[in-house]
Order: C-alpha cells, then sequence, then structure tokens
C-alpha cells in the first residue's frame, strides 16, 4: 500500500507549544506514526557508524494512506495549520512505500545516556555499557517514549531518584513502557501500565519481554485511570498532557498508597502554575519541581 508523508516544518517563539498544537492538528485527522523530529546536540563521540544525519530545523511527520480522499485531509491540515497563530507552518509531501514509513523513523534514536547510570539503547544500535549502567533496550515502534523527549527524560531521572526497592509502580499513559522497563530494572517490585492505544499496549508489552521483565511482575491494560481498579501505588508517573494531568488528579490522589508518590510531566512552562494549583486543590503537596527547555515535571506526594 501507499502513502502520502506529510512533514510540516514550524517557526514560532514558542517551539514546545507549537509542537504541541501541530502535532494535535496530525493527531486529530488521525495521521499514522506520528513523529517530532527536533534538532539534538550531535551524538556523543564513540557512536560511530551510528551517527546518522539529525534534522536541522523542527518538524512534525506523519502518515495519510493514498486514497482518493486524501487531497480533502491534506487541505484540512492545511487549513489548520493555516489557523495557528504566531506559528510559521510549512507543509510538504511526498508518497511513500508501507515499508519505508515504519522504519524511517528510527534513523533519528540515538543511544541516549539519561543519568550517569541510566542508558536508552534502541534495539537496532550497538553499545558497551559501562559497569554499573542500567541500559533499557527499546523498539518503540509507533509508540511515544524514545527517552529523547524532555518529557521523557525528566520522568526516567526522576524515576531513579523517587523508587524504592520492591515498590508498586502504576505508569498512566505508558507508550512505548520505558518508564516501566526503567522502574523493574531499578528495584520496583509490581509494575502495571495503562494506556488508551491499543497499539502502545501491544508496543510496550513485548518492550518489557524484550527487557526480560519477568511476565508475572507486570500488566498493561487498554484503558483509561478512571476506568482502572482502585489499586494502591508506591510511584504514580503521568507523562501526559497538562489538560489530562488536571483533570485525572483526584483519580492518581486515590490510587497512592500512604507516602506514595506522584510523577507528573508532559507540562509545558505555560501550564505549569495551573498544574500546582491543581495540585493543591486535590490534596497534594509539591515535593519537586524540575525543568529542561520548555517542560517542567512535578513530583508530588499526599498532603
Ligand atoms: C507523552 S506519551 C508518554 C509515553 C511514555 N510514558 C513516556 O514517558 O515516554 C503519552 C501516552 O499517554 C497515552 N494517553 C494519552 N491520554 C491518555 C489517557 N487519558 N489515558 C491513558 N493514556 C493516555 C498516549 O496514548 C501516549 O502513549
Amino acid at each position: 500500500m501507499k502513502w502520502i508523508h506529510v512533514n510540516a516544518r514550524f517557526e514560532a517563539d514558542d517551539m514546545a507549544l507549537a509542537e504541541e498544537l501541530v502535532a494535535q492538528i496530525f493527531f486529530d485527522l488521525d495521521l499514522k506514526g506520528v513523529v517530532c523530529e527536533v534538532p539534538l546536540p550531535e551524538p556523543d563521540e564513540g557512536f560511530g557508524s551510528n551517527a546518522l544525519a539529525q534534522p536541522d530545523t523542527h518538524s512534525i511527520s506523519g502518515y495519510l494512506p493514498d486514497l482518493s480522499t486524501s487531497d480533502l485531509l491534506f487541505a484540512d491540515i492545511k487549513k489548520k495549520a493555516d489557523a495557528l497563530k504566531g506559528i510559521n507552518v510549512t507543509l510538504s509531501t511526498r508518497i511513500v512505500d508501507d515499508q519505508d514509513w515504519a522504519e524511517s523513523w528510527k534513523d533519528f534514536f540515538f543511544v541516549t545516556r539519561i543519568t550517569d547510570t541510566l542508558v536508552i539503547r534502541p534495539s537496532w544500535r550497538e553499545f558497551e555499557p559501562k559497569p554499573g549502567d542500567v541500559v533499557i533496550d527499546l523498539d518503540p515502534g509507533m509508540a511515544f517514549g524514545t527517552g529523547t523527549h524532555e518529557t521523557t527524560a525528566m520522568c526516567l531521572a526522576l524515576v531513579q531518584e523517587q523508587i524504592t526497592p520492591g515498590a508498586s509502580f502504576l505508569d498512566v499513559g505508558t507508550g512505548s513502557g520505558i518508564l516501566m522497563i526503567a522502574a523493574a530494572k531499578l528495584g520496583a517490585g509490581t509494575l502495571k501500565g495503562l494506556d488508551n492505544d491499543e497499539a502502545a499496549v501491544q508496543i510496550a508489552g513485548k518492550n518489557l519481554e524484550h527487557n526480560r521483565i519477568s511476565p508475572q511482575s507486570f500488566e498493561i491494560r487498554c484503558t483509561t485511570l478512571d476506568r482502572y481498579p482502585h489499586e494502591k501505588f508506591d510511584l504514580v508517573v503521568a507523562n501526559i498532557l497538562a489538560e489530562v494531568i488536571i483533570s485525572i488528579l483526584p483519580e492518581i490522589h486515590s490510587r497512592l498508597a500512604p507516602g506514595g508518590r506522584a510523577i507528573l510531566s508532559g507540562i509545558i512552562i505555560a501550564w505549569e502554575e495551573r498544574v500546582k494549583t491543581a495540585l493543591e486543590d486535590n490534596g497534594f503537596t509539591l515535593v519537586k519541581t524540575t525543568t529542561q527547555g520548555e517542560w517542567v515535571a512535578l513530583v508530588a506526594e499526599l498532603v
């Protein structure tokens, strides 16, 4: 089958907000394989043949099936992109084969050291770990969560910092399962994850198995938190948009064990204060704030 690769290059004063708004257009119109391509610093030396070209501009890409209705959909993307205030979007398209697009995003995913000891290794790249390294082997497929996005990187570092041996862990919006794998390798006891995207649930399960996480120790469901059983967890992580986080704070609250903590990420700086106010309104105490680029991650516990 043929697909139309749609690329939206964009420029704005607030690039994080622009990324979110342009990506939302792609998600709303149900484009497949949506990825954000962000210029990254050059990968570390020593990656040798792994060091492939990186994007030099910010862009969002996605795929439409090449059907008779595709022109209408593309016109809709253009109309919505043109309506974004203060964001200059340039759209381009090209026809590709199914096999090409399923693999093309891999060129932009490298071995990434998140903390002194926590490393993400894409399953198709080679890496020689140092003594003490905790390595997450990942093939995110079409699910979000490669570790290179600031929101995920902050979550990973905070999971490493906040996890206690044997802790029960819940990942709300698990995507590729990257945070569950990190939690398992850093000593969590039981691991539960959920995502409202069935494809993510499948990919996450495969990634946990690939990392030799015992199937008895984890469970991943396709659902939302309001429909999730009322179990208690020592650590709950949610890397979702700020609006969603605010709406599920009561659900998170009721699933925290005494002394438990929540790591909340996916919050652009413009939303930081609103999330902090919502935390207070919902009976949480803020423990820590971290920032990377335009993104904020918060750690909170019950009052
Ligand atoms: C930003 S990604 C985070 C993925 C991964 N946890 C990480 O940190 O990289 C958000 C994930 O949440 C899922 N999601 C979005 N809204 C959700 C909701 N209301 N309930 C459950 N999952 C949701 C999406 O499908 C996506 O996989």
